[in-house]
């Protein structure tokens, strides 16, 4: 039998970065997939099949934000560690207390990421964490897509063995899961953490179970001194000698990278999260992002943990990759809104190596939609909608959120939440991780 159609009736559409819709549309979805889209309203034809129709002609769609860069969990370390560079952040407050994170406290810092996600209308995210179990369960309960990685260090033998260990398992476990919501990257955590010979069995690792790696890269100046310091290169050619490069690669920063370093990144196709909430905080600096993509590469955005931004909010990482370059290098004409959307959506997707189609609402695409309130005075009067998007839009102004065409967000509410429960918890874990 013919599965049954959904039409979604709505006020416009930003289908992608080039192609916007700023009146009456309808959208035709079957099976989660979004088969087509029409402009003007629905008008069922006589001998056509019935469809559920869905009127929300107040809203605004667009397609579900990606963020490429994150530790779901942190979300139980929001503000216990601020106004500090990353190695102190990290050495003197952050791995202390991660210490302390049991399965079930990944579980429910996982849970109140998710609800964070969804109602300010992100749809997929990264992670790379411990215990990450706990976080794929989570995800999976969420209606959410997770681009998932064991984070994985090198200090001695012991941690070695057991981060490839877990890794193979999680990727037995979980790849392609949650009815294909869930893909598998391995995530040695950084060069200074992962030595250059376990990194290289990470590579092979990769190679034989043919997942895509995703790290921290080049994210501090001292990370760099460093690194060439101990090795003789940079993180960026480090990595590549090791062979990394050799394997589709989410590099997370690349904040302190040199045009030699851009130019080996771009040859190996190496992926960016850009994170520039986070990266300011930390007072890391800002990446030469008009650089990278004057070579063509992809690159995502990120928040980061919600220790590290403090929150997990893509709208603010969109707007501020908009703004940010143009403040840094005195050029307005630096990152349009159109190439952060496209960073948030499309290039998100290909920067994660998910599916063709994620990220844009074109034929084909998995309904994965987030509708806007049309009614917000952010999005009048709608000179330019994409503008409006990016520029004034904020996560308040999500109402109805859809993955694979289910509904998991309805007037800013969470329907796969149970938010009573995760605020009882998530105040119950923090007596115990203080
Ligand atoms: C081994 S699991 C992941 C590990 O990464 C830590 N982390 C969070 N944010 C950052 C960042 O910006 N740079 C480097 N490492 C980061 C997190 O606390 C976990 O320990
Ligand atoms: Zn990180």
């Amino acid at each position: 039998m013919k599965p049954r159609q959904t039409v979604i009736e709505l006020g416009g559409a930003i289908i992608d970065s080039a192609t916007v819709i700023a009146e009456p549309i309808y959208f035709v979805m079957e099976d989660g997939v979004i088969r087509a889209y029409v402009r003007g309203r629905y008008q069922q034809q006589p001998g056509e099949e019935p469809v559920d129709l869905i009127r929300k002609t107040d809203k605004i769609a667009i397609p579900g934000l990606i963020n490429t860069h994150g530790h779901a969990a942190m979300t139980l370390l929001r503000g216990a560690g601020d106004d500090m560079p990353l190695m102190n952040w990290l050495h003197e407050r952050i791995f202390p207390l991660e210490e302390k994170l049991t399965e079930e406290a990944t579980y429910w810092g996982t849970q109140l990421a998710a609800w964070e996600m969804l109602i300010s209308g992100t749809t997929t995210y990264t992670d790379m964490y411990m215990m990450m179990e706990n976080t794929a369960r989570a995800v999976s309960e969420s209606g959410m897509r997770g681009v998932l990685s064991v984070g994985v260090v090198g200090f001695d033998e012991d941690s070695r063995a057991k981060g490839l260990s877990r890794s193979r398992q999680f990727v037995a476990d979980w790849q392609q899961k949650a009815q294909g919501r869930i893909t598998v990257m391995l995530g040695p955590h950084a060069p200074y953490t992962c030595p250059p010979d376990f990194l290289t069995e990470i590579a092979e690792l990769a190679a034989v179970l043919n997942v895509p790696i995703q790290i921290h890269l080049s994210e501090t100046k001292t990370e760099v001194e460093d690194c060439l310091k101990q090795h003789g290169v940079t993180p960026i050619e480090l990595a590549q000698k090791v062979g990394l490069f050799n394997l589709p690669l989410l590099a997370a920063h690349c904040v302190h990278v040199t045009d030699a370093d851009l130019d080996i990144m771009a040859t190996h196709g190496v992926r960016v999260a850009h994170n520039p909430q986070s990266n300011l905080k930390l007072g890391s600096g800002v990446a030469p992002l008009q650089k990278m993509l004057e070579r063509n590469m992809v690159v995502g955005l990120g928040t980061d943990g919600a220790a590290s931004n403090n929150n997990l909010d893509m709208f603010e990482e969109m707007r501020l990759a908009a703004t940010l370059h143009k403040g840094v290098h005195q050029d307005a004409e630096m990152i349009p809104a159109a190439t952060a959307f496209q960073m948030a959506t499309e290039l998100g997707a290909k920067a994660c190596c998910l599916e063709t189609g994620l990220g844009t609402l074109q034929p084909g695409s998995p309904c994965d939609m987030v509708l806007l309130d049309g009614s917000s005075p952010h999005l009048m009067p709608r000179h330019n909608l994409l503008s409006d998007v990016v520029y004034a839009c904020g996560a308040d102004d999500v109402r109805d959120v859809f993955i694979q065409g289910r509904q998991v967000v309805a007037n800013g509410q969470p329907l796969t939440i149970d938010t009573e429960r995760v605020k009882s918890e998530v105040a119950r874990l923090k007596k115990i991780i203080h």
